[in-house]
């Protein structure tokens, strides 16, 4: 059985990849043009979505993927900078985050998975708590930063605000409106970015991009709503301490097969000395960042441990499991490289590599 894969990023164009795991191969089969930086991209029934990430004028398109790779079929103003796109469980549209302008909107598609032209889809602005006080990490948590969309029970949409250091609870309203209805709380400074609901729908996962972390809160819950334990690290034991500062974590997903296990990515290890100059250089240079290992308990309440796996990729925000569970994309935005590991261990912890290919400044895929 061989495999398609798209990968968006920071390129104008989105990359088709064969994967044939018998012949080991990873090969580019096409690389159309697409509206600038399609760094989020998101599987649909009529074929995908993607933002074109642009901090002034950034928009969502839809596509199909015909015989010479991706095609465009509609494209609309997001009215911020759009980081990513969340496409509704009961398939009436999109849900857009703008991480520059700290916003959410819902746009309608039609039946041919085109996106609405006409709706109202009214831009929802996410309270900022940090306005006039002052800010756990004054850099990055300058305004409300909306990151990720992710849906759990009855089309709750929950939208991780990296500036606010809050997972928001947002309904829609009306026709295309969206309005906040409550909210879980993390820490000061944790930059909460992308989560994942378990497959019971009990528990939400969140990874702090700040916080180098993964916390959890359960589901239903609301602002009071405590974490179910205490945050999980993902810096690898190879960088040393202060050095974290430098790095950013990136992507979260579960395994599709085993609710057990987490698998959380790192930015930046090879730049951590670089950028901390103010500490000696670290002596053991790495070949790539490393994939954090989360295994939590049965009922998925409580963390075991973590453990790692080094990749050779430089800056992992793309990593994405296939749909069967049985291998993992993982691409370095600063070395263009792409790598697919079989998993493999009763845990699904141990990664082996199957094939390579060079793409460009990827930060996501959609395994097809
Ligand atoms: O600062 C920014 O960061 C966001 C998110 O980028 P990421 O690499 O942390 O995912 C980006 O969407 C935005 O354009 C940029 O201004």
């Amino acid at each position: 059985m061989s495999y398609t894969l798209l990968a968006g990023g920071y390129r104008s164009s989105i990359a088709t990849l064969a994967f044939d795991p018998a012949a080991r191969t990873l090969t580019t089969t096409s690389d159309a043009h697409t509206p600038i930086n399609p760094s989020w991209v998101e599987r649909s029934a009529s074929g995908f979505y993607a933002v074109s990430e642009d901090e002034k004028n950034g928009t969502v398109f839809s596509g199909v993927l015909g015989d010479k790779g991706v095609e465009v079929t509609s494209e609309r103003k997001t009215h911020g900078g759009p980081c990513h796109v969340h496409v509704t469980k009961d398939g009436s549209g999109v849900v857009v985050a703008n991480y520059v302008g700290g916003s959410v909107l819902y746009i309608p598609t039609n039946a041919d998975g085109t996106l609405s032209a006409t709706s109202e889809s009214p831009v929802l602005s996410l309270p900022f708590p940090y306005d006039h006080v002052p800010k756990p990490n004054p850099t990055r948590q300058d305004s409300s930063h909306a990151h990720q969309v992710v849906e759990g029970a009855g089309g709750l949409l929950y939208v991780f605000d990296l500036g606010s250091d809050r997972v928001y609870h947002v309904a829609r309203d009306g026709e295309s409106g969206l309005k906040v209805v409550d909210w879980y709380q993390c820490s000061p400074g944790f930059g909460p970015r992308h989560g994942v609901v378990s497959p019971d729908g009990s528990i939400l996962y969140v990874l702090g991009e700040l916080g180098h972390a993964v916390t959890a809160f359960p589901v239903p819950g609301d602002k009071s709503s405590q974490p179910l334990f205490e945050p999980v690290g993902i810096i690898p034991p190879s960088v040393p301490e202060g050095y974290s500062e430098a790095m950013d974590a990136a992507e979260i997903t579960l395994h599709p097969g085993d609710a057990r296990t987490l698998y959380v990515s790192n930015r930046l290890e090879l730049d951590a000395s670089k950028m901390t100059p103010t500490l000696p250089p670290i002596e053991e240079r790495q070949v790539g960042d490393a994939v954090a290992v989360i295994r939590l308990a049965e009922g998925g309440k409580a963390a075991e441990g973590v453990s790692f796996i080094r990749t050779n990729c430089d800056t992992i925000r793309a990593l994405q499991v296939s749909r069967d569970g049985k291998y993992v994309a993982v691409a370095g935005q600063q070395n263009g490289l792409v790598e697919v590991y079989e998993i493999g261990g009763a845990e699904h912890d141990k990664w082996s590599l199957v094939a390579t290919a060079e793409v460009e400044r990827v930060t996501d895929f959609i395994w097809l």
